[in-house]
């Protein structure tokens, strides 16, 4: 790993995360291939490309995620507001309360829309009685723009709301820990096209508090909801600029015909 190129990243604060030389291995398939990225604090990072370019692998780096996976070996540094999450000290499940996420299908648990939120919380100890686990439900729910919708049935389960609520009830559920990032790995791809324009819009809203970063298929997401995109090429990082930078005016040759639909 160079340090050089972790020390010059320390000196730019507005990064939220700093990876450098990021590589990761499946058994002997190289699926990342040393990656630099900087997430922005307070911005939307899309990572677009063809399937299975690396997009979800570098999104599981950044909450070790991939420690779950048996064949998984990841390598670089990836810095959180300058400490390293792979340090051995830092408690996986700690950072991923720091780094939240919210998955492709709608997961809630078996349990109610309240419980649902107050899961978090709870493990982590951030409410001292009753009020205040309410009121971290209540001020989540109405960040994930969900409140309205299910106040009168906080006892029901989650797992009986619509696909768009269910989607909406996880990211409450991300937010409840009060994350600086929130990941999130193809988060429309189950739902229909007024929920999907639901949850974007309320991307657009996560980020006056958050960092967030998108895997998307769709390019047309990305170009909405993103200010950064990242574009992954064959486990390689090609390209990452502004997000308008990558749609009107592609450095590379290959974001340039992926974009234009030639690969992918
Ligand atoms: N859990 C895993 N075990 C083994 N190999 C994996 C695992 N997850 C991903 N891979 C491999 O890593 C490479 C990158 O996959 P990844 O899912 O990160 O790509 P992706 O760009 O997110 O693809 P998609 O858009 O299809 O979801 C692929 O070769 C894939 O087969």
């Amino acid at each position: 790993m160079n340090d050089m190129r972790v020390d010059q990243t320390m000196m730019t604060t507005d990064n939220k995360i700093t990876a450098r030389g990021v590589q990761v291995h499946y058994g002997t398939n190289h699926a990342l291939k040393d990656v630099d990225v900087d997430i922005r604090d307070k911005m939307v990072t899309a990572f677009i490309g063809p399937s299975g370019c690396g997009k979800s692998t570098f999104l599981r780096c950044l909450n070790r995620m991939n420690d779950t996976v048996a064949s998984a070996r990841v390598t670089g540094k990836i810095l959180l507001e300058g400490e390293d999450i792979y340090d051995p000290k830092v408690d996986p499940v700690q950072l991923r309360a720091k780094v939240g996420m919210v998955f492709q299908k709608p997961n809630p648990f078996p349990k109610s829309i309240y419980d649902n939120v107050a899961y978090g919380p709870r493990i982590h100890g951030m409410a001292g009685n009753k009020a205040e686990l309410d009121e971290i439900v209540e001020t989540s729910l109405r960040g994930a723009a969900l409140w309205n919708e299910v106040k009168d049935r906080l006892t029901e389960p989650g797992t009986g709301l619509s696909g768009g609520q269910q989607q909406r009830l996880c990211i409450a559920r991300a937010v409840a820990t009060s994350p600086e990032v929130l990941l999130m790995d193809e988060p429309c791809s189950a739902l229909d096209p007024i929920a999907t324009a639901q949850v974007e819009e309320l991307i657009d809203d996560l980020r006056s508090r958050f960092s967030v970063v998108i895997v998307t298929h769709s390019m047309q997401q990305a170009a909405r909801v993103s200010q950064k995109t990242a574009f992954f090429h064959l486990g390689n990082l090609v390209e990452f600029n502004d997000t308008d930078k990558i749609f009107t005016s592609p450095q590379d040759p290959r974001t340039e015909s992926y974009i234009s639909g030639r690969i992918g």
